[in-house]
């Protein structure tokens, strides 16, 4: 009988063992079996235009399995600035890898990484103390230390020296894992030049000919090798390759899976690469993941996703300049402020920028990073009408200088009491790679925990609950919210935006996997006389 067992990863970050003592939770040797009661308030308008709310316990069961195997992870895109970026940090924390800086010896960490360098608060002590513990060792989640990395790249340079290319790490650093690095070779790609920008195509000498479907197959193909020759017991599969225009969503041609698949037996021009790596990933079995903006899970991979239990999320990492607005949006009008106008420009150097001085590609990303304050602008009538919204600005600029190092400024115009305004002004350079690629480990991570639950409704406490289905969660992954700025959610789900309610809902979710109740504030242990 196991607690949750928790995986030291490496010494960059401290573990602890957890064991529930409820009745309601059960360890075997193979999986964490919790009984859970889901409280919701169901509110009804009455005629009179009164609310009436009522409490209701919702009786689910919960399993986890504990043996989390060996776990690849295959980047699309693995030699741009983000892929060479993970891998490269991954060995020096696996290896213990430190380089001389200016300021002195630097160590690897995980820092960035909500899994791995954030705590949850477990619960309180006897005097009533928060008790927190790193937030992986909730719940079983993968060491990223033993992930085995593969993946594809246009761009047929081997790793160290597209680290080199990346510009992200220093040279003491990238010497000592370059020989390393040039031991991964990315696989060749699919390139269809109409879906990125045209300037992509200097770097396009690793790239696949054939039709779409054989296009399909290859990379089918690939997986399942990649698998084998591993000795793998699952693969996940990761888009941090450029940004797509937007795939039209057609009629006929994507709106469903099989016309999806008809699709791409005929090389229809509207299929991305990206929306066949989705797809191939999903009839191998291998979630898929979509770190940039583009609509790759059109409506066809969604019911394709569906029909084959197989995970998928999205869209595009949720790093720096929006991440700060999920949270700050909130803030304001959470406080009962009015944002009236907020203006986002950033400049950047990297490739990722070079990509996005393209119209089409730049309004991939615009379209992501507007829709983030919508969710918490809907909820408060008091300060929005219905369908007003604060003008919101997005401006994105190439600047080859700064490199990966992105400039972002934003301005935060608010309406506050009786008339007045507040401006708020934020500069904020952020390492663009350093703050996607700990995104990278956290949305493998959870999306290989979602692999391993399952679980089941209890519609009938009278009923044999042995006679009810363990089903898995719903092919949408919505619990990778708080790592994506345009979350895609299953059908009729809400989008949440806001950053605190994202986390606490992963964190929610992964308590109720160990039969814990939500965390909440309340102190309610602090509020008698004692
Ligand atoms: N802070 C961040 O870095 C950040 C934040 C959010 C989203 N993103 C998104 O993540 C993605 C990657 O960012 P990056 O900085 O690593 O970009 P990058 O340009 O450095 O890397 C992208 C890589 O993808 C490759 N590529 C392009 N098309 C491909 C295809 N069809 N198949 C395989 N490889 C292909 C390119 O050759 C390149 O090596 C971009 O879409 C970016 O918008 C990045
Ligand atoms: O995450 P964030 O900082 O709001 O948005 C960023 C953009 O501002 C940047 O231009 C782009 O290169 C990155 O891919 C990222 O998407």
């Amino acid at each position: 009988m196991s607690p949750a067992q928790s995986s030291s990863v490496g010494n960059a970050v401290p573990s602890v063992s957890i064991k529930v003592n409820s009745p309601n939770v059960r360890y075997s040797d193979s999986a964490i079996e919790s009984d859970y009661y889901y409280d919701k308030t169901i509110v009804s308008l009455d005629r009179d235009g009164s609310y009436t709310a009522k409490p209701t316990k919702v009786h689910y069961q919960f399993r986890t399995k504990t043996n989390i195997g060996k776990v690849g992870l295959m980047l699309v895109g693995w030699g741009g600035n983000n892929g060479t970026t993970i891998t490269a940090s991954v060995l020096a924390n696996k290896h213990h890898i430190t380089w001389n800086t200016r300021k002195g010896v630097q160590e690897p960490n995980y820092y960035g990484s909500v899994m791995l360098s954030s705590t949850v608060k477990l619960g309180v002590d006897e005097n009533g103390d928060g008790v927190f513990i790193p937030f992986k060792d909730l719940v079983p989640i993968a060491n990223p230390n033993d992930v085995v990395f593969g993946g594809w790249d246009i761009s047929g340079m081997k790793l160290g020296d597209a680290m080199n290319r990346a510009q992200v790490f220093p040279y003491d650093f990238q010497r000592q894992v370059y020989d390393q690095m040039q031991e991964y070779q990315p696989l060749p790609s699919i390139y269809y030049p109409d879906f990125i920008a045209a300037n992509q195509g200097e770097r396009a000498d690793n790239v696949l000919s054939g039709t779409k479907q054989e296009h399909l197959e290859k990379i089918r193909k690939d997986i399942r090798d990649f698998k084998s020759s591993n000795g793998l017991d699952k693969v996940i599969v990761l888009w941090t390759a450029n940004t797509e225009r937007f795939s039209s969503i057609i009629e006929g041609v994507n709106d469903t899976a099989d016309n999806l698949l008809k699709s791409i037996s005929e090389s229809h021009d509207e299929v991305s690469p990206s929306t066949i790596f989705a797809v191939a990933s999903i009839l191998e079995g291998s979630p898929f993941i979509n770190g940039s903006p583009q609509n790759t899970l059109v409506p066809g991979v969604i019911e394709l996703a569906e029909s084959k239990r197989c995970f998928i999320g999205g869209d595009d990492f949720k790093t720096g300049q929006t991440k700060i607005k999920s949270v700050l949006t909130e803030f304001l009008v959470n406080a009962g402020i009015k944002p009236v106008a907020i203006t986002s420009y950033n400049h950047l150097g990297n490739n990722d920028g070079y990509n996005l001085s393209a119209p089409a590609q730049f309004r991939s990303k615009e379209i992501s990073k507007s829709s983030v304050v919508d969710d918490m602008v809907d909820a408060n009538h008091i300060l929005y009408k219905k369908g007003e919204h604060p003008d919101h600005t997005i401006v994105i600029k190439y600047v080859p200088s700064v490199g990966d190092s992105k400039r972002a400024l934003d301005e935060y115009v608010s309406e506050i009491f009786m008339g007045g305004l507040n401006t708020i002004s934020i500069y904020n350079t952020c390492e663009d790679s350093l703050l996607a690629s700990p995104l990278i480990l956290d949305l493998f991570m959870v999306a290989d925990l979602m692999t391993r639950v399952e679980f089941r409704t209890v519609s009938n406490e009278s009923s044999d609950i042995n006679n009810e289905k363990w089903e898995p969660f719903h092919s949408v992954l919505s619990i990778l919210s708080y790592m994506l700025k345009a979350p895609v959610v299953p059908p009729n789900a809400p989008v949440v935006n806001a950053l605190a309610k994202q986390r606490a809902a992963m964190e929610n979710i992964m308590r109720a996997f160990i039969g814990l109740p939500p965390s909440n504030d309340m102190m309610l242990e602090h509020s008698a006389y004692h």
